[in-house]
Protein backbone atom coordinates (compact mmCIF):
# COMPACT_ATOMS: atom_id res chain seq x y z
CA UNK A 1 0.00 0.00 0.00
CA UNK A 2 1.29 3.47 -0.93
CA UNK A 3 1.15 5.98 1.74
CA UNK A 4 -0.43 9.26 1.15
CA UNK A 5 0.88 12.66 1.76
CA UNK A 6 -0.69 15.79 2.57
CA UNK A 7 0.71 18.88 0.64
CA UNK A 8 -2.10 21.29 2.46
CA UNK A 9 -4.98 21.24 5.28
CA UNK A 10 -7.69 23.53 5.50
CA UNK A 11 -9.14 23.53 8.81
CA UNK A 12 -12.29 25.31 9.64
CA UNK A 13 -11.31 27.81 6.88
CA UNK A 14 -13.49 31.05 6.34
CA UNK A 15 -13.18 34.27 4.58
CA UNK A 16 -15.43 37.60 4.99
CA UNK A 17 -15.28 40.84 3.16
CA UNK A 18 -16.56 43.09 5.78
CA UNK A 19 -19.76 41.16 7.18
CA UNK A 20 -20.29 38.91 3.98
CA UNK A 21 -18.82 35.59 4.03
CA UNK A 22 -17.01 34.28 0.92
CA UNK A 23 -15.58 31.47 2.31
CA UNK A 24 -17.59 29.28 4.79
CA UNK A 25 -15.94 27.12 7.49
CA UNK A 26 -14.03 24.58 4.90
CA UNK A 27 -11.61 21.53 6.12
CA UNK A 28 -10.05 19.32 4.21
CA UNK A 29 -6.93 18.32 2.96
CA UNK A 30 -4.80 18.18 -0.40
CA UNK A 31 -2.98 15.13 -1.23
CA UNK A 32 0.51 15.60 -2.01
CA UNK A 33 1.13 14.64 -6.14
CA UNK A 34 -2.06 14.40 -7.17
CA UNK A 35 -4.50 16.65 -8.87
CA UNK A 36 -6.98 17.85 -7.42
CA UNK A 37 -10.05 19.79 -9.29
CA UNK A 38 -12.52 22.19 -7.86
CA UNK A 39 -15.15 23.33 -9.65
CA UNK A 40 -18.89 24.87 -8.76
CA UNK A 41 -20.87 27.47 -9.80
CA UNK A 42 -19.50 31.09 -10.87
CA UNK A 43 -18.83 33.20 -7.32
CA UNK A 44 -18.93 30.18 -5.33
CA UNK A 45 -15.58 30.86 -3.95
CA UNK A 46 -12.91 29.20 -5.65
CA UNK A 47 -10.31 31.50 -6.95
CA UNK A 48 -11.07 33.45 -3.73
CA UNK A 49 -10.00 29.82 -1.73
CA UNK A 50 -6.87 29.63 -3.81
CA UNK A 51 -5.61 33.42 -2.77
CA UNK A 52 -6.47 32.32 0.78
CA UNK A 53 -3.91 29.46 -0.10
CA UNK A 54 -1.58 31.25 -1.36
CA UNK A 55 -2.39 34.35 0.98
CA UNK A 56 -2.95 36.78 -1.76
CA UNK A 57 -5.75 37.27 0.56
CA UNK A 58 -5.56 36.38 4.38
CA UNK A 59 -8.48 33.69 5.41
CA UNK A 60 -10.12 35.70 8.80
CA UNK A 61 -11.01 32.47 10.78
CA UNK A 62 -9.15 28.56 10.59
CA UNK A 63 -5.95 27.56 9.71
CA UNK A 64 -4.26 26.67 6.26
CA UNK A 65 -0.92 24.28 6.93
CA UNK A 66 1.77 23.72 3.92
CA UNK A 67 3.69 21.19 4.89
CA UNK A 68 2.79 21.45 8.85
CA UNK A 69 3.50 25.07 8.76
CA UNK A 70 0.58 27.68 9.17
CA UNK A 71 0.83 29.52 5.79
CA UNK A 72 0.55 32.89 7.84
CA UNK A 73 3.79 32.26 9.01
CA UNK A 74 5.68 31.61 5.99
CA UNK A 75 7.26 35.04 4.47
CA UNK A 76 5.02 35.48 1.87
CA UNK A 77 8.18 35.38 -0.75
CA UNK A 78 8.76 32.14 0.17
CA UNK A 79 4.94 30.77 0.58
CA UNK A 80 4.24 31.77 -2.96
CA UNK A 81 7.60 30.74 -4.29
CA UNK A 82 6.65 26.80 -3.36
CA UNK A 83 3.27 27.75 -4.06
CA UNK A 84 3.23 28.65 -7.41
CA UNK A 85 0.35 30.07 -9.28
CA UNK A 86 -1.11 30.51 -13.01
CA UNK A 87 -4.08 32.22 -14.62
CA UNK A 88 -6.92 32.00 -16.80
CA UNK A 89 -4.79 34.60 -19.07
CA UNK A 90 -1.21 34.12 -19.78
CA UNK A 91 -0.26 37.79 -19.17
CA UNK A 92 3.21 37.93 -20.68
CA UNK A 93 5.07 40.92 -19.76
CA UNK A 94 7.13 43.23 -22.27
CA UNK A 95 10.15 41.65 -24.15
CA UNK A 96 10.96 38.06 -25.25
CA UNK A 97 9.87 34.45 -24.08
CA UNK A 98 13.58 34.37 -21.99
CA UNK A 99 13.05 37.80 -20.24
CA UNK A 100 9.35 36.31 -19.04
CA UNK A 101 11.14 33.00 -17.48
CA UNK A 102 13.87 35.21 -16.36
CA UNK A 103 11.69 37.37 -14.02
CA UNK A 104 11.05 34.96 -10.99
CA UNK A 105 14.59 35.00 -10.84
CA UNK A 106 14.54 38.45 -11.23
CA UNK A 107 12.15 39.40 -8.58
CA UNK A 108 14.66 37.24 -6.06
CA UNK A 109 17.73 39.16 -7.34
CA UNK A 110 19.37 36.47 -9.38
CA UNK A 111 19.77 35.16 -12.84
CA UNK A 112 18.38 32.55 -15.19
CA UNK A 113 21.14 30.98 -17.49
CA UNK A 114 19.74 30.77 -20.85
CA UNK A 115 19.86 26.79 -20.80
CA UNK A 116 18.34 26.57 -17.65
CA UNK A 117 15.36 28.53 -19.44
CA UNK A 118 15.41 26.65 -22.19
CA UNK A 119 14.81 23.66 -20.24
CA UNK A 120 11.63 24.99 -18.80
CA UNK A 121 10.59 25.92 -22.56
CA UNK A 122 11.05 22.26 -23.62
CA UNK A 123 9.52 20.85 -20.67
CA UNK A 124 6.03 23.01 -21.56
CA UNK A 125 6.31 21.72 -25.29
CA UNK A 126 7.68 24.75 -27.01
CA UNK A 127 10.94 24.69 -29.21
CA UNK A 128 14.27 26.33 -28.89
CA UNK A 129 13.48 28.81 -31.68
CA UNK A 130 10.49 30.16 -28.74
CA UNK A 131 13.16 31.45 -26.79
CA UNK A 132 14.02 34.62 -27.81
CA UNK A 133 10.54 35.76 -29.94
CA UNK A 134 8.92 38.14 -28.38
CA UNK A 135 6.05 36.97 -25.65
CA UNK A 136 3.77 39.44 -27.18
CA UNK A 137 3.35 37.88 -30.49
CA UNK A 138 2.53 34.11 -29.35
CA UNK A 139 -0.34 32.54 -29.61
CA UNK A 140 -2.78 32.03 -26.82
CA UNK A 141 -1.66 28.45 -25.78
CA UNK A 142 1.74 29.37 -26.31
CA UNK A 143 1.31 32.21 -23.88
CA UNK A 144 -0.49 29.61 -21.50
CA UNK A 145 3.01 27.03 -21.82
CA UNK A 146 5.16 30.49 -21.16
CA UNK A 147 2.98 31.59 -18.33
CA UNK A 148 3.32 27.47 -16.99
CA UNK A 149 6.76 27.42 -17.33
CA UNK A 150 7.56 31.02 -15.99
CA UNK A 151 5.78 29.28 -12.76
CA UNK A 152 7.47 26.08 -12.99
CA UNK A 153 11.03 28.11 -12.80
CA UNK A 154 10.60 28.72 -9.00
CA UNK A 155 10.39 24.71 -8.87
CA UNK A 156 6.99 24.96 -6.70
CA UNK A 157 6.09 22.13 -4.71
CA UNK A 158 2.53 22.99 -5.16
CA UNK A 159 0.90 24.47 -8.80
CA UNK A 160 -2.58 26.67 -8.01
CA UNK A 161 -4.44 26.62 -11.94
CA UNK A 162 -7.07 28.84 -12.10
CA UNK A 163 -9.41 28.31 -15.27
CA UNK A 164 -6.31 28.23 -17.93
CA UNK A 165 -7.89 26.82 -20.65
CA UNK A 166 -10.72 28.53 -20.48
CA UNK A 167 -9.65 30.95 -23.06
CA UNK A 168 -7.91 28.84 -25.11
CA UNK A 169 -9.64 26.79 -28.33
CA UNK A 170 -9.97 22.79 -28.29
CA UNK A 171 -6.29 21.97 -29.36
CA UNK A 172 -4.65 24.21 -27.30
CA UNK A 173 -6.77 22.79 -24.10
CA UNK A 174 -5.87 19.27 -25.47
CA UNK A 175 -2.31 20.21 -25.13
CA UNK A 176 -1.99 22.00 -21.36
CA UNK A 177 -3.99 19.06 -20.03
CA UNK A 178 -1.45 16.69 -21.57
CA UNK A 179 1.45 19.08 -20.02
CA UNK A 180 -0.17 19.10 -16.84
CA UNK A 181 -0.60 15.31 -16.72
CA UNK A 182 2.75 14.65 -17.43
CA UNK A 183 3.90 17.50 -15.35
CA UNK A 184 1.86 15.27 -12.67
CA UNK A 185 2.99 12.02 -13.23
CA UNK A 186 6.87 12.36 -14.02
CA UNK A 187 7.51 14.86 -11.31
CA UNK A 188 5.12 14.00 -9.18
CA UNK A 189 3.67 17.87 -9.30
CA UNK A 190 0.88 18.51 -6.70
CA UNK A 191 -1.89 20.44 -8.83
CA UNK A 192 -4.81 22.72 -8.04
CA UNK A 193 -7.00 23.30 -10.35
CA UNK A 194 -10.25 25.16 -10.96
CA UNK A 195 -12.37 24.52 -13.94
CA UNK A 196 -16.02 25.75 -14.87
CA UNK A 197 -15.75 22.01 -16.96
CA UNK A 198 -16.69 19.13 -15.24
CA UNK A 199 -15.71 17.04 -18.14
CA UNK A 200 -12.31 18.09 -17.69
CA UNK A 201 -12.63 17.52 -14.04
CA UNK A 202 -13.10 14.30 -14.63
CA UNK A 203 -10.39 14.11 -17.36
CA UNK A 204 -7.36 15.29 -14.86
CA UNK A 205 -8.19 15.07 -11.89
CA UNK A 206 -7.73 12.26 -8.98
CA UNK A 207 -9.83 14.15 -6.55
CA UNK A 208 -12.35 16.75 -6.53
CA UNK A 209 -13.72 19.69 -4.49
CA UNK A 210 -17.46 20.87 -5.06
CA UNK A 211 -17.82 24.64 -4.09
CA UNK A 212 -21.33 25.88 -3.69
CA UNK A 213 -21.91 29.34 -2.22
CA UNK A 214 -18.25 29.37 -0.38
CA UNK A 215 -19.24 26.16 1.08
CA UNK A 216 -17.47 22.58 0.30
CA UNK A 217 -20.10 20.31 -0.92
CA UNK A 218 -18.26 17.65 -1.97
CA UNK A 219 -14.66 16.14 -1.58
CA UNK A 220 -12.87 13.23 -2.55
CA UNK A 221 -12.31 11.35 -4.99
CA UNK A 222 -13.27 12.22 -8.67
CA UNK A 223 -14.19 8.40 -9.60
CA UNK A 224 -16.91 8.99 -7.13
CA UNK A 225 -17.98 12.17 -7.70
CA UNK A 226 -21.41 10.98 -9.31
CA UNK A 227 -22.31 9.07 -6.10
CA UNK A 228 -22.50 12.27 -4.26
CA UNK A 229 -25.62 12.39 -2.25
CA UNK A 230 -25.90 16.10 -1.31
CA UNK A 231 -28.87 17.51 -3.42
CA UNK A 232 -27.40 21.27 -4.42
CA UNK A 233 -24.10 19.21 -6.00
CA UNK A 234 -26.23 16.64 -7.72
CA UNK A 235 -27.86 19.84 -9.35
CA UNK A 236 -24.74 21.40 -9.92
CA UNK A 237 -23.98 17.93 -11.86
CA UNK A 238 -26.71 17.63 -13.70
CA UNK A 239 -26.45 20.75 -14.93
CA UNK A 240 -28.30 23.60 -12.87
CA UNK A 241 -25.55 25.58 -13.04
CA UNK A 242 -22.19 25.34 -14.33
CA UNK A 243 -21.27 28.91 -15.79
N1 LIG B 1 -13.33 42.42 -3.49
C1 LIG B 1 -14.53 41.86 -3.34
N2 LIG B 1 -15.53 42.51 -2.72
C2 LIG B 1 -16.75 41.93 -2.55
N3 LIG B 1 -17.04 40.68 -2.97
C3 LIG B 1 -16.09 40.01 -3.59
C4 LIG B 1 -14.79 40.53 -3.82
N4 LIG B 1 -14.04 39.60 -4.46
C5 LIG B 1 -14.86 38.54 -4.63
N5 LIG B 1 -16.08 38.77 -4.13
C6 LIG B 1 -17.22 37.86 -4.12
O1 LIG B 1 -16.78 36.63 -3.60
C7 LIG B 1 -17.48 35.55 -4.19
C8 LIG B 1 -16.49 34.50 -4.66
O2 LIG B 1 -15.75 34.97 -5.79
P1 LIG B 1 -14.69 34.05 -6.54
O3 LIG B 1 -14.10 34.85 -7.63
O4 LIG B 1 -13.79 33.46 -5.53
O5 LIG B 1 -15.65 32.91 -7.12
P2 LIG B 1 -15.31 31.80 -8.20
O6 LIG B 1 -15.95 30.55 -7.70
O7 LIG B 1 -13.86 31.74 -8.47
O8 LIG B 1 -16.10 32.34 -9.47
P3 LIG B 1 -15.77 32.21 -11.04
O9 LIG B 1 -15.99 30.76 -11.39
O10 LIG B 1 -16.82 33.09 -11.66
O11 LIG B 1 -14.39 32.69 -11.26
C9 LIG B 1 -18.34 36.14 -5.30
O12 LIG B 1 -19.65 36.23 -4.86
C10 LIG B 1 -17.75 37.53 -5.51
O13 LIG B 1 -18.73 38.42 -5.92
Amino acid sequence: MTMTQTALTLDHVSFHIDDVAIIKDISGTIEAGKITAFVGPSGAGKSTLFRLINQLKTHTKGTITFNNEDVKTIHPMILRKNIGIVLQEGVMTPGTVYDNLALPRQLQNDTLSEDDALSFLLKVGLEERFLHKKAKELSGGQKQKVSIARTLVNQPEVLLMDEITSSLDQVSTQAIETLIKQLNKEDHQTILWITHNIDQAKRLSDNTWVLIDGKCRYQGPTNQLDEATDQRVIDFLEGGDQS
